[in-house]
């Protein structure tokens, strides 16, 4: 029996975390696990219901689960609220609270998208790499930062044991992979950045089979860009990791594909890359993919159920080789679907693919 806290949020986060628990709850029987979803508010809905964007209530239902799944938080009618009351906010203290500091957004070129970038088909063939994204420090924790009339500051600080914690996980997760991690800073500018890049030279002595390379994080915007082949592992900080992730997005056809796992010592958050996409929320337009491939990595990480990932991702993978294409990812001569609509054909594709496997009975 598995417990997920599940906080669809805002927009879009409603349609597609809907998806999410759809695929969640049909994978989960035919491998014959009990799910326990628990849904609760978080971010403007939550402000709009409580008067706070994180009540304790959804703290705890996170603090009880296995896992957790996030939709999206955010949406204009809620930009203008105090900082400390912003949908936005929720996520940050949702992140720290529970201790998520290494988030971890693969960018992974599905075969049948590779006509649907804006990038040329040679420089996508066997993309295949992860910005693992610092989530708990840097300047998005930083003390002091404020704003008046007059100025506005933050603060970009990193402490030891925060860069060897994540530069560990980038080591280990190479070591699962092609063996190479590339640390994205801005040392030339940034101290900051240089004690960052100190550290992860310190933290590779105990990793020495992997290669270790350093890039400056605008050569690694325009690099991710010119040739992604090049990338296995890229270790950055929390607001450079942000920026990239977005920009690995595109690799992907969408930002509506790109799936992500946040994972701390105790507990783990599930959730598409995106946000709550207020232009196309409540049309049924939204592409479920990443949220769907999330739950993926949940299965995965969290209930180390890895066939029931595999699968989930063979069915994204059948549903896309039909034609099957939401609004974002849609070429001429594809089938047209709305959230709904791909949502039931990757069930479908699930059942046929478990199927196919002889899995009938299913048990673990
Ligand atoms: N994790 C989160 O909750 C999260 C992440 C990013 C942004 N946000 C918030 O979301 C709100 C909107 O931000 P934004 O517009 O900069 O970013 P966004 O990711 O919501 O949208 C950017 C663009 O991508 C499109 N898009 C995003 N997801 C899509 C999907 N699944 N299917 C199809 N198209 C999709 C949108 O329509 C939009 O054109 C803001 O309030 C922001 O703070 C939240
Ligand atoms: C909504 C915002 C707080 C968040 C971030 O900046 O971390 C988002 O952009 C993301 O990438 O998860
Ligand atoms: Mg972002």
């Amino acid at each position: 029996m598995y417990k997920i806290a599940f906080l669809p949020g805002d927009g879009i986060g409603i349609e597609v975390g809907n998806s999410a628990m759809k695929v969640a709850k049909v994978v989960a029987e035919h491998f014959n696990v009990e799910l326990i979803i628990n849904e609760k508010l978080i971010g403007g809905c939550s402000y709009d219901e409580f008067g706070s964007p994180l009540t304790d209530e959804t703290l705890q239902a996170c603090y009880d689960a296995d896992a957790v799944f996030l939709g999206a938080v955010g949406g204009i009618k809620w930009e203008s609220l105090p900082h400390n009351l912003k949908p936005e906010a929720a996520l940050l203290k949702l992140r720290k609270a529970l201790g998520l500091y290494a988030n971890i957004r693969p960018a992974k070129i599905y075969q049948p998208l590779i006509d649907s970038s804006t990038l040329r088909k040679e420089v996508l063939q066997d993309v295949d790499f992860i910005v693992l994204r610092e989530l708990t420090g840097g300047i998005y924790f930083g003390e002091p930062r404020a704003y008046d009339d007059d100025k506005g500051f933050n603060t970009m600080i990193y402490k030891k044991n925060e860069v060897e914690r994540i530069a560990k996980i980038a080591f280990t997760l190479a070591r699962e992979r092609n063996r190479k991690v590339v640390s994205v800073d801005k040392a030339n500018v940034l101290e900051v950045s240089q004690f960052w890049r100190n550290i992860v030279i310190q933290v590779h002595q105990e990793f020495q089979d992997i290669e270790l390379t350093h890039m400056y994080v605008d050569n690694a915007a325009m690099q991710i860009v010119r040739n992604p082949k090049q990338f296995d592992v890229i270790l950055t900080s929390n607001l450079f990791g942000d920026i990239l992730s977005d920009i690995a997005g595109m690799i992907t056809g969408s930002l509506g594909m790109l799936p992500s796992a946040s994972l701390g010592s105790k507990y783990a958050l599930y959730e598409p890359v995106h946000g709550s996409a207020p232009d196309i929320a409540g049309k049924n337009l939204a592409n479920p993919l990443a949220s769907i491939s999330s739950i993926a990595m949940m299965f995965n990480y969290s209930f180390q159920m890895k066939k029931a990932s595999e699968l989930i991702e063979a069915a994204i993978n059948k549903t896309l080789s039909q034609g099957y294409r939401t609004k974002d990812i849609f070429n001429e001569g594809d089938k047209l679907v709305s959230t709904t609509e791909m949502t039931e054909i990757v069930i479908k594709n699930f059942l046929e693919v478990f199927h196919e496997q002889g899995l009938g009975v299913f048990t673990l």
